[in-house]
């Protein structure tokens, strides 16, 4: 390794939602000759084997925190504190030229380190509404990146819309040659994201079985249930004769996105960058209990741009979403409508708008601190 190159920080952690995002970006800096440490705690590292091996990982100590304020509980402050007193330590010693957290509450002490510091910063917001600890530094840094666009930030601060970085089997897939719906195999994908969703199990099979039956003999379904629920699902497919692969996750999205002639799912941040990146008509379930109601945020701009058709929890039932899907198997128009919209919204190009803001940061020094 060059170790005159300039050394990028990524501060991130927690969850996948947070890592895969940061994982293209060090991907990307590594191709561009620079050096990448990944800054997370004990549970982020879990994820720091997808990153390539070159990224250098440093645990620090973080701690939980609510919004308004940390949680007064023993020891709290004090690991962030250690975690900010050992990142400050280093950055001195190693000057980076540039620092981008992805949100998650492991990201603070090199966040916070590179504050006090005066390093180039930035943030990138998966979501359209600011995680917890993306809206602690939001005013704090040199520049916003959204992955969702429309993103709700604080007043005075500007975002910069790049996207949400998607991983390479859905960037080899982009725009997709997409066959509208007709008289022959239709697909039809349901994900409830990384986790699997217990109401899409509850609702989605029902619905499918709703379908007047002249539709109903073309279709063929690919569903994700959560493990507890993949025995009542292809015992419901089963009984009614329909086609289905039901799995607690498919490895394979991309190949089955792009085969889809319609996607049921939840509107994670990521699950909206692959659907409108290869280019598919959906229908988006928001999880309801999403901090800030986020995921409603994430659907809004494939709604808008008439790719998506959006139903709130609460008002999801059988019927509703029965007649919904034959809206859009019933008009192979309509749905090439949709999943030209989708491409409309799609960033195949944020993991390398991302590098490019990074070097022009690293470049351009920090504004906010003169
Ligand atoms: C319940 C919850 O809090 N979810 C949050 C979590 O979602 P979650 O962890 O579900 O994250 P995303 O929807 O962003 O990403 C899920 C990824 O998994 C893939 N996939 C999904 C199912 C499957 O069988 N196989 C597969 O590969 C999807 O294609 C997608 O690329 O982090 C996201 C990013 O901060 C947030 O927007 C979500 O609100």
């Amino acid at each position: 390794m060059n170790r005159n190159a300039p050394l990028l920080v990524i501060a991130a952690g927690g969850t996948g939602g947070h890592m895969f995002p940061a994982q293209s970006l060090a991907e990307q800096m590594l191709a561009r000759g620079w050096r990448v440490r990944l800054s997370t705690d004990a549970r982020g590292a879990r994820y720091a084997g997808g990153f390539p091996a070159a990224v250098e990982v440093e645990e620090l100590s973080s701690a939980t925190f609510a919004r308004g304020g940390l949680i007064a509980k023993a020891g709290v402050p004090l690991r962030i504190a250690g975690g900010v007193l050992a990142a400050v330590g280093r950055m001195m010693r190693e000057r980076p030229a540039a620092v981008v957290g992805f949100g998650g509450y492991p990201a603070i002490p090199a966040m916070a380190a590179s504050t006090l510091l005066k390093i180039p910063r930035m943030i990138h917001e998966q979501n359209g509404v600011l995680g917890r600890v993306n809206e602690l530094f939001a005013k704090k840094v040199d520049r916003v990146a959204c992955g969702t666009w429309p993103t709700t930030l604080p007043q005075g601060v500007e975002g910069v819309a790049t996207g949400n970085p998607v991983r390479a089997a859905v960037h080899e897939r982009a725009g997709a040659a997409y066959i509208a719906p007709g008289a022959y195999p239709m697909s039809i994908l349901i994900m409830g994201g990384s986790q699997g969703a217990r109401i899409l199990s509850d609702v989605v099979p029902e619905a499918i079985a709703g379908l007047r039956p002249e539709l109903l003999q073309y279709v063929r379904i690919s569903h994700q249930a959560r493990p507890e629920d993949l025995e009542r699902v292809t015992a419901f497919y089963e009984g009614k004769g329909i086609s289905a692969d039901v799995q607690p996750f498919f490895h394979d999205v991309p190949a089955r996105l792009s085969e889809a002639q319609l996607v049921i799912t939840r509107s994670g941040a990521s699950t909206v960058a692959d659907l409108s990146v290869i280019g598919r008509p959906a229908i988006l379930v928001p999880f309801a209990a999403a901090a800030s109601d986020h995921q409603t945020a994430n659907a809004r701009g494939l709604v808008e741009a008439g790719a998506a058709i959006m139903i709130p929890e609460n008002q999801l039932t059988a019927e509703t979403l029965s007649e919904q899907i034959a809206l859009v198997l019933d008009n192979p128009q309509g749905a090439e409508q949709m999943a030209r919209a989708a491409l409309s919204q799609g960033r195949p190009d944020a993991a390398e708008t991302l590098a490019d803001m990074v070097e022009a940061l690293a470049e351009r020094k920090t504004e906010k601190d003169k």
